[in-house]
C-alpha cells in the first residue's frame, strides 16, 4: 500500500525572535560586522542594556527549589575550558514570557522556572544552548546530524552587529561563523542534546514519543521478531495485538482500552527501497528476513508480476527515500472516510514508523489506518475493494470497467 508521504525529518520549530529593534538595537552596521554600541571586548551592550538577554546571577531559593524537584538526567552542556569568566556562574536566563532557564556554576543546565511557581527539570529542555540564544538568534535551518551523532543548526542573528554571545560561544566551539547572508550573520551552532535522551526519543512529524514512558521497545530494531509468520498471530505488545481479521486476512486489534494519542507500535523498517534498487535490497536480507517478508500479503497488478515487487507494491508506506516494509505494521488495515483510528508517522533518523491512535479505543475492536481516499482509488491503486464498513464500497459494474481500462489498473486511477 502507498500511503501518503510524511515529512522528510522532524522539524525544529523556527525561533521568531520576539525582539524589536529598541533603543540600542537599531544601530544597524556595514555587514562587516562591527557597531558603534561594541563594548571594548566586542560584544554588543547595547542587548544588555535593552534587557533583551537577562543573564544574572541566581538566588539560592530559587536554586534549591529547582534541585529539590530534581529528577533524571540532566543535559549538560559541554563546559571542558579552563578559561576563567567563559561560563557565568549560577545563572538564569529569563525569556520573553518570564520562563527562566537555571544553570549550575558548570554550565550544566537544571531546569526552567515558570512565573506560576512550577518548575520544570532538564531533559526537555535539554536544547539549552539553543534556548540561551533564543535571542538573538533565529533557527533557520533543521538539526543537523553529523556522523557522531552530534546536533548542529544554522542560526541567524538578526542583526548585522555582534551578538552578545559570540565571542563566548565561539571560544567554547559552540558556535562557527558562517559568511554572511543579505547582511545578516549566520552560525553553525552545535546543540547540547544529551545522546542518551534523545536515543529515548521517537521523534515524527506527528509527535515526539519517549519510548521509557511509552511502554513499547523498538520492535526489529535488532533483528527480526515476530521471527516467522507462524510467530504473527501470538504477536501482542500489550496495546497491539495481530488476528485474523473479519476484514481481510490478518488485522491489527487493540489489546487493551486505547486512550487517544496512545503510541501503540513502533516498528524498525525491514527495508526501504525504490523501483531501481528494490532486488538488492531483498537480495541483502536474511533467510529469515526472506521468509517473513513472503509472508506478507501481495497483490499482483497483473499474471507476470514479479511476487517480490508485488509484496513491496502492496505493503510499502511512502516516505522520502523510496517505499518502506514493516512487517507488523503492514498487517492495518484500511478504512474509509476518516474512520481509521490509527495514524502514523516515520521518524528518519531512526528509520522506525510510529503508529498513534486518534481516538478512544474500545479493547478488541479492530485498528485501522487511512492508505487512500475512498474505495475507487483503493481498487484502481492495490486491487481491493473495500470492506471497511464506512464507505459505499465499490459496484460490480465500476470493477469491470476499472479492470478492462485500456491503461491498466494502477494508471485507470488517473479516471476516477
Ligand atoms: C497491507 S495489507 C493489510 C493486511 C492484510 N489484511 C494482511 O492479511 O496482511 C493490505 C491488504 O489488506 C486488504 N485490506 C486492507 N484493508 C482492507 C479493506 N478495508 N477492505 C478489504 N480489504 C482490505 C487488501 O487485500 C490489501 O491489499
Amino acid at each position: 500500500m502507498e500511503k501518503t508521504s510524511l515529512p522528510s525529518s522532524f522539524c525544529v520549530t523556527t525561533l521568531k525572535p520576539p525582539y524589536k529593534a529598541g533603543s540600542g538595537s537599531s544601530t544597524e552596521t556595514s555587514s562587516s560586522g562591527s557597531s558603534a554600541s561594541e563594548t571594548s571586548s566586542g560584544e554588543d551592550s547595547s542587548y544588555l542594556e535593552s534587557g533583551i538577554d537577562r543573564l544574572s546571577p541566581i538566588s539560592c531559593d530559587i536554586n534549591e527549589k529547582v534541585r529539590r524537584t530534581l529528577r533524571g538526567p540532566l543535559a549538560t552542556l559541554k563546559t571542558d575550558t579552563t578559561e576563567p569568566g567563559d561560563v557565568d556562574s549560577e545563572a538564569r536566563f529569563t525569556d520573553w514570557d518570564g520562563e527562566s532557564f537555571v544553570y549550575e556554576p558548570n554550565g550544566s543546565f537544571v531546569g526552567s522556572m515558570f512565573p506560576d511557581g512550577r518548575s520544570e527539570i532538564g531533559p526537555e529542555d535539554s536544547i539549552s544552548m539553543k534556548d540561551v540564544c533564543r535571542r538573538p538568534y533565529e533557527a533557520v535551518s533543521d538539526d543537523e546530524y553529523s556522523n557522531d551523532g552530534t546536533v548542529y543548526l544554522v542560526l541567524a542573528a538578526d542583526t548585522a552587529r555582534k551578538p552578545k554571545y559570540e565571542d563566548r560561544l565561539t571560544r567554547l566551539g559552540y558556535v562557527e561563523r558562517l559568511p554572511d547572508i543579505e547582511g545578516k550573520r549566520h552560525y553553525r551552532i552545535e546543540l547540547a542534546i544529551d545522546k542518551s535522551l534523545e536515543e529515548d526519543k521517537i521523534r515524527t512529524g506527528l509527535m515526539t514519543i519517549k519510548l521509557s514512558n511509552s511502554k513499547l521497545a523498538i520492535l526489529n530494531s535488532d533483528g527480526l521478531q515476530p521471527k516467522l509468520a507462524s510467530d504473527l498471530e501470538n504477536f501482542n505488545n500489550g496495546f497491539l495485538e495481530v488476528k485474523k481479521s473479519p476484514v481481510s486476512g490478518y488485522g491489527a486489534f487493540a489489546a487493551c482500552d486505547l486512550e487517544p494519542y496512545t503510541p501503540v507500535l513502533i516498528e524498525h523498517e525491514l527495508f526501504n527501497a525504490n523501483s531501481f534498487d528494490l532486488y538488492q535490497k531483498l537480495d541483502a536480507l536474511t533467510k529469515e528476513q526472506m521468509i517473513a517478508y513472503h509472508n506478507l500479503h501481495g497483490h499482483k497488478r497483473s499474471p507476470s508480476e514479479d511476487v517480490r515487487a508485488a509484496i513491496w507494491h502492496t505493503n510499502r508506506f511512502s516516505i522520502c527515500k523510496g517505499g518502506a516494509v514493516f512487517l507488523v505494521g503492514s498487517r492495518f488495515n484500511h478504512a474509509c472516510n476518516n474512520r481509521n483510528n490509527v495514524d502514523y508517522s516515520y521518524d528518519q533518523k531512526k528509520s522506525c514508523m510510529a503508529f498513534v491512535t486518534n481516538k478512544k479505543i474500545p479493547a478488541g475492536s479492530e485498528l485501522f489506518i487511512q492508505y487512500g481516499s475512498g474505495p475507487h482509488h483503493l481498487f484502481a491503486t492495490w486491487g481491493f475493494r473495500c470492506a471497511c464498513g464506512g464507505c459505499a464500497g465499490i459496484s460490480e459494474d465500476d470493477c469491470k470497467a476499472m479492470k478492462s481500462s485500456p491503461w491498466g489498473e494502477e494508471d485507470s486511477l488517473a479516471a476516477w
